[in-house]
């Protein structure tokens, strides 16, 4: 236990048990600190001695999820942490059919009578409840800037006797500096490799006009307002009716779309989508098509890596669906270059791991500096981190939007951990409208201690007619979302909590229908090119002829790597 309790001299200003340490074997240790587990001694102990890490690694569709999920339904008791809502919901309901399991996201929580098996997402796992197997899905996620904190927190903080990891095998180097350090806890690292168990292959000629889509096509663009207009393009050649998926859709009125295009005979046969199609929907595709291989990431606009084109192309062919093998073409010849090149590529390995303090911590560093406010301390927190974590593996996440609307609530009298609260809720400080409303129910409750559901301030809900009326209700949904996410943590003060569960599940689906209704217009405005835009059959079985060959070439390279492994 020394170790675990250990401080860095040389960040001594900090005081005990707050600092990130230099020494990369007492930074686990530290970092382990960081998060609730590591003010339980005693359920530290006991892992430093049963802790074992399984590494299921491999592409998209190569079986690593479904591997994990066979121990983890075996298990007397366990917790899968998903990237998204979609897939807890998933997996959630994949247990159901066999034990009774508990679902927990950051706006639901539902509790099955003698449940040992939990499906939640990735921020709400539990660090408290020892269980034999936890699953922390799409691992390399760890990475990533603004959300990478909940698996680092979750990889070194989730109390496993056997901790299943599934992700893209560019993670392993920062898996193996990890578990090595995490050694001196117990911890032993098996890697297990997977391949992809359906073809997918590059097409030999990019499509060069949304007029050639077909049945089972997924058009892939960057931005809501381009997905939109994608999906417009589509439906005026009067040949296809089209689905959306993008990030801004609540996660309900996507997964209906999904089922709407999986569907067949629907007639919504083409599905338009953004990056968010590259994780969590089980979709039935058979070409993904990128309409550019660039995207601002919020910061710059950029090519897409190796990884991300790989993620999203994955999508094409899913093991089990209607297309037994994907193809993934682009708008240009010289976008199908850059994607066919890294459908061979590796994906860049991984070299640091992001972390964020727990409000243990900053209470911690709040009582050496009483006269601080959360965004002072929060700043405090990660100077002082930004040295301690140099030359390390792992780095201090962006925490830049907490530290807005931190500085937005700064005035309430909220106490630390309420103001913290808040500010770490999913509202993104550019979106007006949900970040007022953020500032709306914090004020209600520092000065009522009671929100009721009339601070939503919603308008009357009514079918979109158009893309602004459609806009309108995505943003009345983030505000029901973020209410209900609140009131989890605020259960007495956001008193109106089922009915606002009712109503967000309500202008879902009144989204959805919104979107199929808008297509219909659309439709019947369609001109009769639709005729004139009929598919030239030879040079579609030309192309199919190809796709055949390209894919018999692949499935002969998966024998021959089979051979050479056994
Ligand atoms: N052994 C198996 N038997 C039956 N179905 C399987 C098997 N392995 C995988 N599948 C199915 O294949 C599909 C892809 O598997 P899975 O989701 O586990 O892949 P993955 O590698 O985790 O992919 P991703 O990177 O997209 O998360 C799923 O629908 C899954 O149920
Ligand atoms: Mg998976």
């Amino acid at each position: 236990m020394q170790g675990i309790v250990r401080t860095n001299p040389a960040s001594e200003e900090l005081g005990h048990g707050v600092v990130l340490s230099t020494q990369s074997s007492a930074l686990n240790c530290d970092a382990r600190r960081l998060f609730p587990l590591g003010q339980n001694p005693a359920l530290l102990q006991e892992l430093q001695v049963i802790q074992r890490i399984v590494a299921h690694l491999g592409p998209t569709n190569s079986g690593k999820t479904h591997a994990a999920l066979q121990h983890l339904r075996q298990a007397a008791s366990g917790i899968y942490c998903g990237p998204l809502r979609l897939l807890a919901w998933q997996v959630h309901a994949q247990l159901c059919s066999s034990l009774p399991c508990n679902l927990v996201t950051g706006q639901e929580r539902r509790e099955e009578l003698g449940a040992r098996h939990t499906a939640c997402t990735v921020e709400m796992a539990s660090h408290r409840a020892v269980v034999d197997v936890a699953v922390v899905d799409e691992v390399q996620m760890l990475a990533d800037h603004s959300r990478g904190w909940a698996w680092t927190r979750a990889l070194l903080g989730v109390p496993a006797r056997t901790l299943h990891v599934c992700g893209d095998p560019a993670v392993l180097p920062l898996l193996e500096k990890i578990a090595g350090e995490t050694a001196l806890a117990g911890e032993e690292l098996e890697v297990r490799h997977y391949q992809r168990l359906s073809p997918l292959v590059p097409a030999r000629r990019p499509l060069a006009c949304l007029s050639q889509v077909r049945s089972g096509d997924c058009v892939v663009a960057f931005t809501r307002r381009d997905v939109h207009a994608v999906r417009q393009e589509v439906e005026s050649h009067g040949r296809h009716r089209c689905c959306v998926v993008y990030g801004a859709l609540p996660p309900n009125a996507r997964q209906l779309q999904a089922a709407l295009f999986n569907a067949s005979r629907t007639g919504f046969n083409v599905l338009a989508a953004s990056d968010a199609v590259g994780m969590g929907l089980n979709l039935s595709i058979r070409r993904i098509i990128f309409t550019s291989i660039r995207k601002w990431d919020g910061t710059a606009d950029r090519q897409l890596t190796a990884a991300e084109i790989k993620q999203i192309a994955g999508r094409a062919g899913r093991y089990g669906s209607r297309f037994p093998s994907g193809t993934v073409t682009a708008m240009n010849a010289a976008d199908l270059r850059v994607v066919a090149d890294a459908l061979q590529q590796p994906s860049e390995a991984l070299t640091t791991a992001h972390l964020l303090p727990s409000l243990s911590q900053l209470e911690l560093l709040h009582s050496q500096h009483p006269q601080d406010n959360l965004p002072a301390l929060l700043r405090r927190f990660a100077a002082a981190a930004a040295g301690s974590l140099a030359q390390t593996h792992y780095c201090y996440a962006q925490y830049e939007d907490q530290y807005t609307l931190a500085t937005m609530l700064r005035h309430l009298p909220l106490s630390l951990q309420e103001a913290w609260t808040f500010s770490i809720s999913p509202t993104d400080p550019a979106d007006a409208p949900l970040a007022s409303a953020l500032l709306r129910f914090a004020t209600a409750y520092a000065r009522q201690l009671r929100v009721p559901v009339a601070a939503t301030l919603l308008p009357p809900l009514a079918q979109a007619r158009s893309e602004v009326d459609l806009l309108q209700l995505e943003t009345c949904h983030r505000i029901l979302d973020l209410y209900l996410w609140l009131a989890h943590r605020f259960p007495d003060a956001f008193e109106g909590a089922e009915d606002v569960a009712l109503k967000s599940g309500a202008l879902a689906a009144l989204i959805d229908t919104s979107i199929r209704e808008m297509g219909v217009q659309r439709r019947c405005r369609a001109s009769s090119e639709a005729a004139a835009a009929a598919a030239d059959d030879a040079s579609l079985e030309a192309e199919a002829e190809w796709e055949q060959q390209q894919v018999e070439e692949w499935m002969r390279r998966k024998r021959r790597y089979h051979k050479h492994r056994r």
